[in-house]
Parts: C-alpha cells; sequence; structure tokens
C-alpha cells in the first residue's frame, strides 16, 4: 500500500519505519512542504502533537476528498474545543476513517527494534484487525480495539499524570510515592474515562495502564522528565525548553482538568499539576495539599 505519515518528529519517524519495514510505500511530510504528494495515499499517519492536528486537517480538506482511513497516533485533547483527536478529524476531514494508534511505545525503542506492543483502535473493529495485520511486525505487535474513546483518553491522560511523577521523583520523595501516584492516577483516569463512556477493561490495556507504567517511571519520557525538570526546581519555560520535543501533558493538563469538573470527576493528581504547570504553583505546596486530604475507602 502507499501509506502517508504526516510529521517527521520522533513518532512520525519511529512509524514511517515501521510501515516500510511492514512492506509499504511511504511518503513523509513535514511542516512547511507541500502536502500534495500524501494525496495519492491509501491510508494516512497523523503524528504531529495534539494541538497541530486541526491545521493539518485543514491542510488535507482540498487533497483528500475520498473515504480515506487515518490513523491518529498524536496523544491529548484539543487546547480550545476540549474535542479528542477523532473528533478534531470527525470535524475537520469528516471523510476519513479516524483510527487511534496508542499504548507504550517510545520511538527510541521501535527505531531500535525493541519489542513494543500498542493498541490500534477503529470503530469497526474488523478494520483495526485489517490495519493491525497491515502494519505490524515481529518484535511491533499491534493489537485491536474498538473503543476510540478509552483508547484516546488513556493516551492523553497518562501525559499528565507522568508529569506528576517526574515532579514526585524531582521533589526526591523516593519510590513508594511514584508508586502512590501511578496507582492513584490510574483511579483518576478509570474513573474519568467511565464518565465519558469508555469500556473500562481499555484502560486495564495497553493505552491506560501499559503507557501509565512506562512514562511514569522512565526519564526516557518527556513529560516524566518535564516533571523532574520541575520538581527540581526548573520554571516550566525552562523545563519545557529542555525537553527532547513535544510535552504534550503540559499542553493537555488545562482541558482535561476542564473537562474533569465539567463532568463532575475528581481529579486531584491532575488538579496538582494543573496548578503546577498552569498557575505557578509551587510543587510543594501542591504535594501538601494532596498529602492532607481526608482518608477514605480505596476503590472509588
Ligand atoms: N516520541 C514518542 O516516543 C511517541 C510515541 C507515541 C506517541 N507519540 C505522540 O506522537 C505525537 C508527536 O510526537 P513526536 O515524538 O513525534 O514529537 P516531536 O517533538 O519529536 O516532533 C513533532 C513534529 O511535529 C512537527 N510539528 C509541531 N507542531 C506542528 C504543527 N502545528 N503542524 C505541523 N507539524 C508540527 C514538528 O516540526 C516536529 O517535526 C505526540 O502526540 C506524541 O505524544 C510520541
Ligand atoms: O516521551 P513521552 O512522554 O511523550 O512518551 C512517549 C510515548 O507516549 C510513550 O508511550
Amino acid at each position: 500500500m502507499r501509506i502517508g505519515v504526516l510529521g517527521a518528529g520522533a513518532w512520525g519517524t519511529a512509524l514511517a519505519h515501521v510501515a516500510r519495514a511492514a512492506g509499504h510505500e511511504v511518503e513523509v511530510w513535514s511542516r512547511g512542504r507541500p502536502l500534495e504528494a500524501i494525496g495519492k495515499a491509501q491510508g494516512l499517519i497523523l503524528a504531529v502533537p495534539a494541538q497541530g492536528v486541526r491545521g493539518v486537517l485543514l491542510g488535507l480538506k482540498a487533497i483528500v476528498t475520498n473515504a480515506i482511513p487515518l490513523i491518529i497516533s498524536a496523544k491529548g485533547i484539543e487546547q480550545g474545543s476540549g474535542l479528542f483527536m477523532n473528533e478534531v478529524v470527525a470535524d475537520v476531514l469528516p471523510q476519513a476513517e479516524p483510527m487511534v494508534l496508542s499504548g507504550p511505545s517510545f520511538a527510541a525503542d521501535v527505531m531500535q527494534g525493541l519489542p513494543t506492543a500498542v493498541v490500534l483502535t477503529a470503530g469497526e473493529i474488523s478494520h483495526a484487525h485489517q490495519w493491525a495485520e497491515a502494519l505490524s511486525l515481529p518484535h511491533f505487535r499491534i493489537y485491536a480495539s474498538d473503543d476510540v474513546k478509552g483508547v484516546e483518553i488513556g493516551g492523553a491522560l497518562k501525559n499528565v499524570l507522568a508529569i506528576a511523577c517526574g515532579i514526585s521523583d524531582g521533589r526526591a520523595l523516593g519510590d513508594s510515592a511514584r508508586a502512590a501516584l501511578t496507582t492513584r492516577g490510574f483511579a483518576e483516569l478509570t474513573r474519568f474515562a467511565a464518565k465519558l463512556g469508555a469500556k473500562p477493561e481499555t484502560l486495564m490495556g495497553l493505552s491506560g495502564l501499559g503507557d501509565l507504567l512506562l512514562t511514569c517511571s522512565s526519564k526516557q519520557s518527556r513529560n516524566y522528565s518535564f516533571g523532574f525538570a520541575l520538581g527540581a526546581g526548573k520554571t516550566v519555560e525552562q523545563a519545557l525548553a529542555a525537553s527532547r520535543g513535544v510535552v504534550e501533558g503540559a499542553a493537555t493538563v488545562k482541558i482535561a482538568q476542564a473537562l474533569a469538573r465539567q463532568h463532575g470527576v475528581d481529579m486531584p493528581i491532575v488538579d496538582a499539576v494543573h496548578a503546577i504547570v498552569d498557575e505557578g504553583r509551587a510543587p510543594d505546596q501542591e504535594i501538601a495539599r494532596l498529602l492532607a486530604r481526608p482518608l477514605r475507602a480505596e476503590i472509588t
């Protein structure tokens, strides 16, 4: 097949490498280049940061006129609208069939051919299976799902929770604190996903628990590293400037917190990250606030 990859950053490059290794003809588009060459593709992979997705789709409007499968690999929520990426696609390019690729996967690991498992979700599970089959490699296993909402929520929210874990480690609060944050962060994630209509089992999978385990504990994660820098005393601007690439959680946390409020979901860790990243509060102040919360039953 001819596959167009939109975005030539770390992830676009890794996914183009995967698609070529799976036997496809691949055209990679990067910012500043004309989009025309992408028009002949039989499937598209969108690998620009979440806040750039709408702009790229608008550019595609005149070029892509047929029903085309479009695999979204950005992990975030659109700031202005509160829309998830599949909803942005439906809004701008309704002729495209949005699918979402997510799960624990560092571009550098994929480029090295290290074993990686991800999930691909589509409204029609048969389409997810078909594309999973087309793009999988022995060391890049793609599982299929039909829970687009759940997979998107897992990918977007884990970035915010990874910032929290990075802050904790940057303050040298210890491994136990990071495990507690990861677990209670997972509770927030599942509450939020359930309220928004996702399948609970999706969040137990690769895009949810899987990606949370990876990004909450690895310095390879830009979100974790950004949080670590904040915990170590850097300002938001300094920490962003030092990042090896996009920090999706920093762009998503404000709208995630707003959506949680709107849907009446209690998300104290997300609140804390929002206070530190968007309101300039001191990490220690937010850590103290989290620790002072009333004790309660665990499974709520
Ligand atoms: N890097 C990974 O390991 C990885 C893994 C899974 C998912 N992702 C997701 O993939 C997405 C892209 O991440 P990345 O790692 O490639 O980021 P990156 O920072 O390495 O690269 C982003 C690329 O997008 C381009 N870009 C930025 N804003 C743009 C815009 N408005 N319009 C068009 N192009 C724009 C940049 O020029 C750059 O080439 C993110 O949502 C990220 O969460 C990344
Ligand atoms: O480097 P991060 O924090 O953007 O994480 C990359 C991927 O999302 C990991 O699955």
